[in-house]
């Protein structure tokens, strides 16, 4: 199961009349696995998604587990979860009525409106959010119901520090669970903490797919971190051991420790202003990658 491919995207060429906006596109995502589809704007992310999703005319061949998936039959997409560009929420209902329409299991749902903190809003209507709360229910909608696959295209639009690290934990939870997920964003740290692999798009091409652990074994990545409270923050870290340096306004952490100090900042309440990789070495290949195809 955990090897076995959830989605395969096989030579896939999109167009709007006849206009190509995805070239020859392929690609696999395996169960469990975490792809960052990441490209500048324009490069034809949501467009991916929305063929894979049944929604564009295509040629090539999509498969969810095995079946296949077109234009007139979404019968392979009943597993799949998906975040496209505006959440589709009615909003004249709660979150939770919008919710109560998708949801099979009240348990499953109640977990996720609990775990993506939204329970102080989640009975007014969905009229009067946030664009972050927003985001938070279309989230939670596409992770309803235990799904195969999910598919979510700038998730973190919107949100805040902690939000994010609540989507980020929830994302590596039902991956681990075996839940293969493409996600995109136009900026690289964003998923860097997460994702397994990088599928790297570009004027409606695939430039570069890589497995994320590939790039790590060449690079030891550093975090420069900022909290409320540096100095309660160096107390922690002192007390559980976590190596760090100190620069100004910031500290210096290794790429490692992240998890953990995400969780124990969380858990000692101290609240996280910003986690950014210090020497982004991802990003400077991700942006060779690009020159060069611009040549
Ligand atoms: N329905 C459409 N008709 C014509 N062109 C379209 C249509 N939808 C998208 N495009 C074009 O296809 C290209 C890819 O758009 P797409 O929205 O997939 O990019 P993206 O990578 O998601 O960008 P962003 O990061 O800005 O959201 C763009 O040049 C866009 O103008």
């Amino acid at each position: 199961m955990r090897s076995s491919i959830a989605l395969h995207v096989d030579d896939v060429c999109t167009y709007v009349g006849k206009t190509v906006l995805v070239n020859n596109a392929t690609f696999d995502v395996k169960a469990g696995e975490i792809i960052g589809l990441i490209g500048p704007n324009g490069a034809g992310k949501t467009t991916i998604m929305k063929t894979i999703l049944g929604l564009m005319k295509f040629k090539g061949k999509i498969e969810v587990n095995g079946k296949n998936v077109s234009e007139n039959d979404h019968h392979a997409l009943t597993r799949v979860g998906a975040l496209i560009e505006h959440p589709a929420i009615y909003p004249f209902l709660t979150g939770m009525q919008n919710l109560t329409l998708y949801a099979h299991d009240q348990k499953d749902m109640a977990n996720l409106i609990s775990e993506l903190q939204m329970d102080s809003y989640i009975n007014y209507k969905a009229k009067g959010y946030s664009l972050g709360m927003k985001q938070k229910l279309g989230i939670a909608i596409a992770l309803l119901n235990q799904p195969q696959v999910v598919i979510l295209d700038e998730p973190m639009n919107g949100l805040d520090i902690e939000s994010t690290i609540r989507v980020r934990k929830l994302i590596k939870r039902y991956s681990d669970q075996g839940t293969a997920f493409l996600i995109s964003s136009h900026i690289l740290s964003e998923l860097q903490k997460v994702m397994t692999r990088v599928v790297l798009i570009s004027g409606g091409q695939i430039i570069l797919n890589k497995e994320v652990k590939e790039f790590e074994k060449i690079s030891h990545q550093k975090y420069h971190l900022t909290t409320e409270n540096n100095k309660l923050t160096k107390k922690i870290f002192a007390a559980y051991q976590i190596t760090f340096t100190e620069n100004e306004n910031y500290l210096i952490v290794s790429q490692n420790d992240i998890y953990k100090i995400e969780d124990l900042l969380f858990n000692e309440g101290v609240h996280l202003k910003e986690i950014l990789p210090l020497e982004a070495n991802l990003e400077r290949i991700v942006v060779d990658v690009l020159e060069k195809k611009r040549g």
